[in-house]
């Protein structure tokens, strides 16, 4: 496959005043926000769309992205929620039977400025050492002045509330509802995935707008409830953390995914940190505490929760962690069917590993409907 570049000048500008060079992709024009970088080799139209991207500059460390083109339904929501992209080799060709157009047209649709022809290698290592922090790209622009003062003005990650801008406004259903298995989602930013990992195993899904109270969401009458991943800093999530607090004391199963785990411990009032340069790929190790198996994941996340304060709550177990760096992966509680993993058991095209975590939320459900003699 041949290589084919814009060769209209872009410019990569980083808060610690790094410069790097490149060629235009996607959508001419200035972005900025906070950058990150994924070591996945593939998926990279799911990685785009994932919603707890919002806000954030993205780097693919795979040297070529765009050979496969894209297809309607490799997506984790309807629109492109990255704020930009930085790669070696975008590429405008593709080759796929099955691919419906070039993801350079994909990321003009949908306004994705983007810089190509940078050494991700050395960058990768720089935001390595150095940890997160907000970048511009332009396309329109090379003065460094005028660069530095959009990037004063772009809001830091840190405290930064994104869930609720990516939220469904309104309420919808998925899955049979004849189903008992009646799942309440509280949507942060879902990844589609996560939804159909539930109706696969036959439940019926309610998906609810990110601020909505207990009251709305048990109209519904639910079985169990699933706390969503989303973006931005869960810590200042202060309409959610409640509501997750009312949730527990229902006593009814509760599953939560990434952002959804940040907000489990935040209501045990374990608190939630901003890591160096998070986690974000696909072959991320954690190991089953319970199982003692290990598991290779996908993640992305940027935030984790306290170790030290997991470890001395006595109510919660902590069920997985990470075997680069030992990081809390997954925590239940001891007194309620409530558990949360920090990595994604839904990763579409994988790994598949951590699968059996919907089984296991489908399973507890069924179990707590037996006790109230509802027939399953
Ligand atoms: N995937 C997610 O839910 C991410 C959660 C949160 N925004 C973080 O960066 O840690």
């Amino acid at each position: 496959m041949s290589h084919t570049t814009s060769h209209i000048p872009a410019v990569l500008l980083l808060e610690d005043g790094t410069v790097h060079y490149g060629q235009a992709f996607g959508k001419r024009g200035t972005t900025s926000g906070e950058i990150c970088f994924n070591t996945g080799m593939t998926g990279y139209q799911e990685v785009f769309t994932d919603p707890s991207y919002f806000g954030q500059v993205l780097i693919m460390n795979s040297v070529h992205i765009g050979n496969y083109g894209v297809k309607e339904s490799d997506v984790e929501s309807e629109s492109v929620k990255i704020r930009g992209l930085i790669g070696r080799n975008l590429e405008e060709q593709f080759s796929r039977m099955q691919a419906k157009g070039s993801l350079d047209e994909y990321l003009k649709a949908n306004n994705i400025v983007c810089i190509e022809g940078v050494d991700t290698r050395s960058l990768v290592a720089h935001v390595r050492v150095k940890g997160a922090m907000n970048c511009v790209i332009s396309s329109e622009t090379t003065d460094l002045e005028e660069l530095k003062a959009i990037l004063k003005k772009t809001p830091n990650m840190d405290g930064l509330e994104l869930a609720s801008v990516v939220s469904t406004e309104k309420a919808y259903e998925l899955g049979d509802p004849t189903s008992p298995v009646r799942v309440a989602v509280l949507d942060f930013g879902v990844k589609k995935h996560i939804l159909q990992c539930m109706v696969d195993r036959g439940a019926f899904v309610k998906v609810f707008p990110a601020k909505t109270p207990l009251s709305v969401l048990k109209e519904f009458r639910p079985s169990g409830y699933f706390l969503s991943n989303g973006p931005g800093d869960p810590a200042p999530m202060d309409y959610a953390i409640p509501v997750v607090k009312e949730i527990l004391r229902e006593k009814k199963p509760l599953f939560g995914i990434c952002l959804g785990h940040q907000l489990l411990a935040l209501a045990n009032g374990i608190p939630t940190f901003k890591m160096h340069h998070g986690h974000r790929g696909l072959n991320h190790p954690v190991k089953n505490l319970v199982s003692g198996r290990c598991e290779i994941t996908t993640q992305n996340h940027g935030f984790g929760v306290d170790p030290e304060a997991v470890r001395k709550a006595t109510n919660i177990e902590i069920t997985h962690v990470n075997l680069n760096d030992e990081s809390i992966e997954g925590i239940r509680l001891k007194d309620r069917p409530a558990f949360s993993v920090q990595y994604h058991p839904e990763a579409t095209p994988g790994p598949h590993d951590s699968r059996y975590l919907f089984d296991e939320f489908i399973h507890l459900i069924k179990k707590s409907l037996v006790a109230e003699k509802i027939p399953v």
